[in-house]
């Protein structure tokens, strides 16, 4: 299988409740999306190692030697029980030519792959002479977990190519059974901790949420490294909205952090107050029947709210997102942003009957005014919470471009497959 290639991919997710208080050990629910990243990996003929990012620009090429030799150099840093240390990370950017305090997604995304990589291979085996490409149907740095995703693509297709974990399929088989014939809960596990490493680079500080449910998919409460995955949750309807405004989570995760040193007495009570919010959900959640009728939907509201005041509160909203609670309000319904906020996604809870398309929309504007700021096109998306969000029993392995044509709400867990 890894001698001819594999495709492998994982979902983007929407945190419903929690963001940035999971960070410092509360509570966070989250759900898997239909939107997913992609990795397709051949072997390459030649003594080199090619990536190409489209998504962020990237095309990069080295030759083994020079991995081998500054894998060599590094052998001992590569602790994957650990964060990775600040001299290692120098020593990957010097080798990339990543200037010292660079932080654009092309060059993150480039420090992830080659710690990914030379970590994995260090551990495993070999470094690969291979030509990787990963695409996403996620946009990048908007809270929907694109950097998770990401990681977990690397995570899977190269401990599969160094022989850590096995092959999905049999040989000659083209699809594959998740559940009956996919990687044991074994595997699952080392590929999310790999994940959660990638995520390191990329976040700085990462909690977790985000690489546990690009891996397992679904719905899932996440508090300190535990994951349960919640069984009886209602099929919702969330409308996703995404600002456009760009930011980063790395940035907005380190703000809060500040925050909280400069200001404990007053921000530890919020991040109380948003963990108790996640109880509540789950409670509320967990209570409703699979199709809840509308009574259910005030508490559900007013948590969206109290919670988006937490986080402005905490230094993580935008005047886009504010203007998107305010014109939704204008209509009778309630938005949060989720992710690490500063721009990027919000979700807005839609209660049964209302707007049933599930086409995307432009919004209507606030008095006749266009919603659409000139120039910005705002992007938004119907999501149903579950059944489609939910892990499909049986996900069979697509063609990529085949999984691109899909409706675009089916998530769940990696897949895994050959190349197209
Ligand atoms: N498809 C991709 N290809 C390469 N890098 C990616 C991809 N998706 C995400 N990333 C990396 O993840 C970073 C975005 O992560 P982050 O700021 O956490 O936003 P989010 O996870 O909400 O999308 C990008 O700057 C890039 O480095
Ligand atoms: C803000 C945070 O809670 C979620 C970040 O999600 P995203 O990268 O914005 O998709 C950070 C984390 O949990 O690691
Ligand atoms: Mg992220």
């Amino acid at each position: 299988m890894a001698e001819r290639g594999l495709v492998v991919s994982a979902p983007g997710k929407v945190i419903l409740h929690g963001e940035h208080a999971v960070v410092h050990g509360k509570a966070a629910l989250a759900v898997a999306l239909g939107l997913r990243t992609f990795l397709c990996l051949r072997p390459g003929g030649e003594e080199r190692l090619r990536v190409r990012l489209p998504g962020v620009g990237v095309l990069r090429s080295w030759d083994l030697p020079g991995l081998r030799a500054l894998r060599g150099r590094l052998e001992a840093d590569f602790d994957e029980s650990k964060p990775p240390s600040a001299e290692l990370l120098e020593a990957l950017k010097e080798f990339a030519g990543i200037p010292a305090e660079a932080s654009a997604p092309d060059s993150l995304a480039i420090l992830a792959f080659l710690y990914m990589c030379l970590a994995i291979s260090a551990k495993y085996g070999d470094v690969p002479s291979a030509d990787i490409v990963v695409w996403s149907e996620l946009p990048t740095g908007a809270g929907l977990g694109s950097s998770a995703a990401y990681a977990v693509c690397l995570a899977a297709a190269l401990l599969r190519t160094c022989g850590a974990i096995s092959c999905p399929l049999k040989d000659g088989e083209t699809t594959a059974s998740w559940r009956a014939e996919g990687w044991t809960e074994e595997e699952m596990t080392l590929i999310n901790s790999w994940a959660f490493q990638g995520e390191r680079v990329i976040h700085g500080n990462p909690s977790g949420v985000d690489n546990a449910v690009a891996t397992w998919g679904g719905a899932l409460r996440y508090q300190s490294g535990k994951i349960k995955s919640l069984k009886r949750v209602p099929t919702l309807r969330i409308l996703l909205t995404n600002t456009k405004v760009p930011r980063s989570t790395k940035v907005l995760v380190v703000g809060v952090k500040e925050k909280i040193l400069k200001f404990p007495a007053i921000m530890n009570p919020v991040l109380d107050s948003i963990d108790a919010i996640s109880q509540e959900c789950q409670s509320v959640l967990e209570a409703m029947p699979a199709n809840p009728s509308p009574e259910y939907y005030p508490v559900l509201e007013e948590l969206f709210d109290i919670n988006q005041h937490h986080l402005n509160v905490i230094g993580v909203g935008h005047p886009s997102l504010d203007r998107l609670c305010r014109v939704t309000a204008s209509h009778g319904l309630h938005s949060k942003l989720t992710g690490a906020g500063g721009g990027g996604c919000g979700i807005t809870l839609l209660r049964p009957g209302e707007c049933p398309s599930a086409r995307p929309v432009r919004h209507g504007g606030e008095r006749g005014r266009p919603f659409l700021p000139p120039g910005t096109a705002w992007l938004t998306r119907w999501l149903f919470l579950p059944p489609p969000w939910q892990t499909p029993p049986c996900w069979p392995w697509k063609q990529p471009s085949e999984i691109c044509a899909l409706a675009g709400l089916n998530a769940g867990r990696p897949t895994s497959g050959p190349p197209a």
